[in-house]
């Protein structure tokens, strides 16, 4: 065990409510087990346990790891105690539990991604066909302020003469009463259960009264309103434990505007972790530019084993024309100057830019078109739109209407069996059904082929000999070299190319993770969402894409070096002085 700083102890000592706010490399995951470990050697209660939480599996089995390192056995926390994901928990013991309340049948309401009942009803109007209202009736949610929305967006909808609600609302509520909640409103459908029932949250508070909830900064507003519900209804200790400068989810409704609020609220303790355990003092003294915590505040103070690195973090600047294998060999002979190892595990190239080569998997994909709608979810989550639409219409035009590569044009074959329109509405039914990235791959490929049988079952088309579901959306289901990869969010098979000598991703890859040197290579790349010169230099820093160049740039121990275009030696680059960083020019 290490010992531990001033900052740390606080925080073991600290009870009630607290908001750990910590920077990079400062060993949350860490602290978090030894938190956790203390409160089970003192624990006493035969029915009541902690609930620690955290957002992927993938996170939460990290800390198990690291409390079975420190106790040197492996094991399980089990009952009473719950470690998991938030949705998890949400749903297991709020939703699952207690959602039987709103249904007519009182039974256990059934938590779906997709339409798959399509109950009849006769009161749609002209309007809502033509903008899809009728058939997307998964989109929509109550949110926590009980008014309805679709997609994110409050529903204003002019009721039919003499109707007081909408048809929409109408609609839903036959799928309330039958006790189907969608995936999307699990969260302000618990909050309104919790807020509607104080004995549930009662109950609950009394069956948890210690919450700690790790990545914090990842909470969305209505996980966070069902947890303020259980907070207030006597939750004993709670410890939300993040750094807002590390939030990078927004797809997935992420927002570090809550965990920030707490750090205000009086009620709440603000514990600090300020050491950073991974990085130089050089690498903490440029990088403090690109936080917002840290703007008008003192750098983080490096307490690791490369705190007194020499070398300055790099701002290498090129031209338009230069290639990129210049960029990497600039970067590869700087390494190699250090006598770092360019290896995968030691170095990394990352990006902002969304999609990478394929797993480090041989034969992962048992077909092409279970690979191409892997690739489309990663798509339809991470990158372009267009490209998953693409990759998916491929994949169901292979599994039922004939074979690829004979074609010509696919509008043209596809038209000559289903009108065009339909089959694009198809697709998109598909898209926005593809279970969340964070799934597990095996769980994902699970899910997937329920969610395209009833998809494809509802459409009229059929699976051509050889190519149904059963044989065509198949993974390898053993590997010698990584034999847990099937525990693993499908997304990791996308995000990181290990086939080079050094690592390269995206920064959403390496969320996480330390290498002994990271190149952020900012690519000139057209499109509102992309890091660019003039971003880093000017760019707002409660955004999302400077907070992901944060996370890139907080990843290395010893060598950090950004490259960008910039051939104007004159040029201010006011976010990389030359106080704190070497500015390099290549052709
Ligand atoms: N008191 C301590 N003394 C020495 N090392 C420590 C101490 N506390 C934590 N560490 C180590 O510091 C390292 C911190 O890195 P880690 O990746 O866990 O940080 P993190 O907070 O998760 O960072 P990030 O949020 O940037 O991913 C870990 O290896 C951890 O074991």
């Amino acid at each position: 065990m290490y010992e531990l700083t001033d900052e740390q102890e606080a925080f073991m000592r600290a009870e009630g409510k607290n908001v750990l706010c910590a920077c990079p490399g400062s060993g949350k995951t860490y602290i978090v087990a030894r938190k956790v470990l203390k409160y089970l050697h003192q624990w006493k209660k035969n029915h009541q346990g902690m609930a620690v939480l955290s957002f992927t599996n993938i996170a939460s089995k990290e800390i198990m790891d690291q409390i079975e390192q420190l106790i040197g056995v492996s094991g399980k926390i089990d009952y009473p105690h719950f470690v998991g994901t938030v949705d998890s928990f949400i749903n297991n013991f709020i939703v699952l539990q207690y959602g039987y309340l709103y249904n007519e049948n009182r039974a256990r309401p059934q938590v779906t991604l997709s339409n798959i009942w399509n109950y009849q009803f006769r009161f749609w109007r002209t309007e809502c066909h033509r903008k899809g209202c009728s058939d997307s009736i998964e989109k929509f949610y109550y949110g926590i302020d009980g008014k309805l929305y679709k997609n994110h967006s409050e529903v204003i909808c002019e009721p039919n003469s003499g109707r007081k609600v909408p048809p929409c609302a109408q609609y839903k509520k036959i799928y309330e009463k039958k006790g189907i909640v969608f995936q999307s409103e699990v969260s302000s459908f618990a909050y309104r259960l919790l807020n509607e029932n104080p004995c549930i949250a009662q109950a609950i508070a009394s069956r948890f009264p210690v919450i700690l909830i790790d990545e914090a900064q990842d909470t969305s507003e209505e996980q966070m309103a069902v947890f303020d519900l259980l907070f207030t209804a006597g939750v004993e200790k709670t410890f939300l434990v993040g750094d807002p400068d590390q939030s990078i989810y927004e797809w997935r409704n992420a927002t570090p505007k809550c965990f920030v609020q707490k750090m205000q609220e009086d009620d709440w303790k603000t514990l600090m972790l300020t050491a950073n355990f991974r990085s130089s003092q050089r690498i903490c003294n440029a990088v403090r530019y690109f936080s917002q915590s840290l703007e008008d505040k003192a750098a983080n103070t490096a307490k690791g084993p490369f705190a007194a690195e020499e070398q300055k973090p790099i701002l290498l600047l090129h031209s338009m024309q230069t290639g990129q294998e210049k960029i990497y060999e600039y970067f590869k002979n700087k390494c190699k100057e250090m006598e770092i190892e360019v290896v995968s595990d030691k170095v990394a190239i990352v990006t902002r830019s969304k999609i990478h080569s394929d797993s480090d998997i041989s034969g992962l994909w048992k077909s092409s078109e279970v690979e191409m709608f892997a690739r489309s979810a990663y798509e339809w989550y991470f990158g372009s739109r267009k490209k998953a639409f693409s990759l998916c219409e491929q994949a169901i035009y292979s599994m039922t209407i004939g074979d690829l590569k004979s074609i010509h044009s696919i509008e043209d074959e596809i038209n000559r069996v289903i009108p065009y329109y339909k089959w694009k509405l198809g697709i998109i039914n598909i898209m926005t059904n593809y279970p969340s990235l964070d799934t597990p791959i095996s769980g994902w490929i699970n899910q997937f082929k329920c969610t395209l049988n009833q998809l494809l079952e509802s459409s009229n088309l059929v699976q051509r000999e050889g190519k149904d579901i059963a044989n065509v959306v198949k993974i390898k289901t053993r590997d010698t070299k990584m034999k847990d990869f099937k525990e693993k969010p499908i997304r990791v098979f996308f995000e990181k190319k290990n086939k080079e000598s050094y690592t390269r991703s995206s920064v959403h890859g390496v969320k996480g993770e330390t290498y002994e040197a990271v190149l952020l290579h900012v690519q000139h790349q057209k499109g509102s969402n992309t890091l660019t010169p003039s971003f880093l230099n000017n760019g707002a820093l409660d955004s999302e894409l400077m907070r992901i160049a944060y996370v890139g740039m907080t990843r290395p121990r010893r060598l950090l070096v950004v490259a960008m275009p910039g051939t104007d030696k004159k040029a201010e680059y006011p976010r990389f002085p030359k106080s704190e960083w070497e500015h390099v020019f290549i052709k």
